[in-house]
């Protein structure tokens, strides 16, 4: 077995080896000893829960998973890298699936695992996607590593947060921001679609000009239109005079379609033809203007759904989703979690003239292993809460569980047994079509590197996109 070279050397703290095969475990920490130069301490699990108790215990740089082994954590893969994740404290996790698992594979990376590698994986195999993993994170406690790590961004236009995620964001607002051509954002409520949006203006050419934000839920069907494209007096009762929409007002600058999942089919048409040409009609006129925005639309649906659902226009997804950025859910990066609640604490204590100290551990503890399904929404209003209800001092567990009205922070979601339902079986085609997607989306959008997750080819991805499309017209 061949050793990694020494710059590579960058997998020696400790390490937590979970695999539910004593023997194969026994023979991955063999090989792993002897694939690097300096040999890692390394701790066995031989279930998910066991790792949880060695993780409670002590800080580990890198965790290997063989997923089949999480099952005594959660129903479903995701559930339980979920945990571990909350666990790792910042460790590396490469996750190692059965060969055919691509499905449990993409859910661990969708929970944070850093990568994942399929059986069987010998002890160089790990040992040199450890070192690739290690550089591109950067891990400063690792032994005897000579990795310099990255400078740490912790607040970028609007955004708080330190996390490898939030540092390939800001990498992707910084470089998309300079263009022309639209930007689909993607992620669940309350992770930062709009500071994004407002991210990307501001950080491109178009910062002197307007930024007008439409939210295409929350306008009535029958003035979306006129809220969007504008109107002309006498069009209908109540066009009293002559009005520009968002679409006009942000000339020259952006324009915001959140919620844009929502826009109904006509207007999904007519917003198209609008891409399509650069022109617009106010409602009511028939004269074409020629308005030059960026559009930059957000949705907290999944678009593939909405597709499949005939919901959305699959060719005017196509238009809008040439840039995609994804945001990451908070549970995600809880690395993040005490830079937002100090950011949040020290804002509103300051708006309402308290002084909060900081955070006692095991409140902290709390907070971070929390799931906030509401994201950094649901931590902000927590903050908030707490400092309007409080007088100052340290913030303690009880006093998260005084304030927590959603009761979801101080309950750690249950862990759920197996629950026999009936299931709508999804063609192959669809099932195949959401692995990709989803793989697409857990790259950002890089098509390359999503197929390199997959282990199939670029062009099988385009290839098989161009028949969805195909299909779905037929069907
Ligand atoms: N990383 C972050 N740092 C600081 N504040 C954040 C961050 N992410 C989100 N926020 C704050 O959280 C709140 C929700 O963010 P935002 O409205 O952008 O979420 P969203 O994804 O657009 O949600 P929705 O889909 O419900 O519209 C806002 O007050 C925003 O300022």
């Amino acid at each position: 077995m061949t050793k990694t070279s020494g710059s590579d050397n960058v997998l020696c703290g400790r390490l937590l080896l979970i695999d539910h095969d004593a023997a194969c475990a026994r023979q991955t920490s063999a090989e792993l000893t002897e694939a690097l130069l300096v040999a890692p301490q390394i701790t066995h699990a031989g279930t998910g829960r066991e790792a949880a108790d060695h993780l409670r215990k002590l800080r580990y740089d890198v965790i290997i998973c063989e997923l089949a082994s999480l099952g005594d954590l959660a129903a479903n893969v995701e559930d339980a890298m979920s945990r571990l994740v909350r666990l790792a404290n910042g460790a590396l996790i490469l996750a190692v699936a059965d060969s055919g698992s691509v499905s449990a594979a993409l859910g661990a990376m969708r929970a944070g695992a850093h990568d994942y590698l399929a059986k069987p994986a010998g002890g160089s195999t790990l040992a040199g996607r450890l070192a690739e993993l290690a550089q591109r994170h950067g891990r400063p406690r690792s032994l005897g590593v000579e990795v310099t790590p990255e400078p740490e961004i912790s607040d970028y236009a609007g955004f708080v947060g330190a996390s490898s995620a939030m540092q390939f964001l800001y990498e992707q607002i910084g470089r998309v921001a300079a263009s022309a051509a639209p930007v689909f954002i993607t992620g669940e409520s309350g992770t930062g679609k709009d500071v994004c949006a407002e991210a990307l203006h501001s950080r491109g050419p178009r910062a002197g000009n307007r930024f007008v934000a439409i939210n295409c839920a929350a306008i009535p069907r029958d003035l979306m239109e006129s809220e969007l494209f504008g109107v002309v007096r006498g069009a209908f009762t109540g066009a009293h005079e002559d009005r520009k929409g968002a679409a006009e007002l942000a000339d020259g600058g952006t324009l915001f379609l959140d919620e844009v999942g929502e826009l109904d089919l006509s207007l999904q048409s007519k917003l198209l033809r609008f891409l399509q040409s650069g022109c617009l009609s106010r409602v009511g006129e028939t004269a074409a203007r020629k308005v030059d925005v960026r559009v930059i639309c957000a949705t907290n649906r999944n678009p593939m759904q909405m597709i499949a659902d005939r919901q959305f226009r699959e060719d005017l997804f196509y238009r809008l989703h040439v840039l995609p950025i994804h945001l990451p859910p908070l549970r995600q990066r809880p690395s993040d979690i005490m830079l937002l609640t100090r950011h949040f604490l020290a804002r509103y204590a300051q708006e309402e003239h308290k002084s909060f100290s900081d955070v006692t551990p095991d409140a902290a503890q709390r907070l971070t292993a929390a799931d906030w399904p509401g994201n950094v929404r649901q931590l902000q209003n927590l903050v908030r809460r707490l400092v309007v209800m409080f007088d100052g001092g340290q913030i303690t567990t009880d006093m998260i569980e005084a304030a927590d009205i959603e009761s979801r922070v101080s309950t750690p979601a249950p862990v759920e047994a197996p629950r026999c339902e009936k299931r709508t079986v999804l063609p192959m085609w669809q099932q195949e079509q959401r692995i990709i997607e989803e793989a697409i989306a857990t790259f950002g959008g890089n098509i390359s590197m999503a197929a390199a997750a997959l282990e199939i080819s670029p062009s099988t991805i385009y290839r098989k996109r161009q028949s969805w499309s195909e299909l779905a017209a037929a069907g």
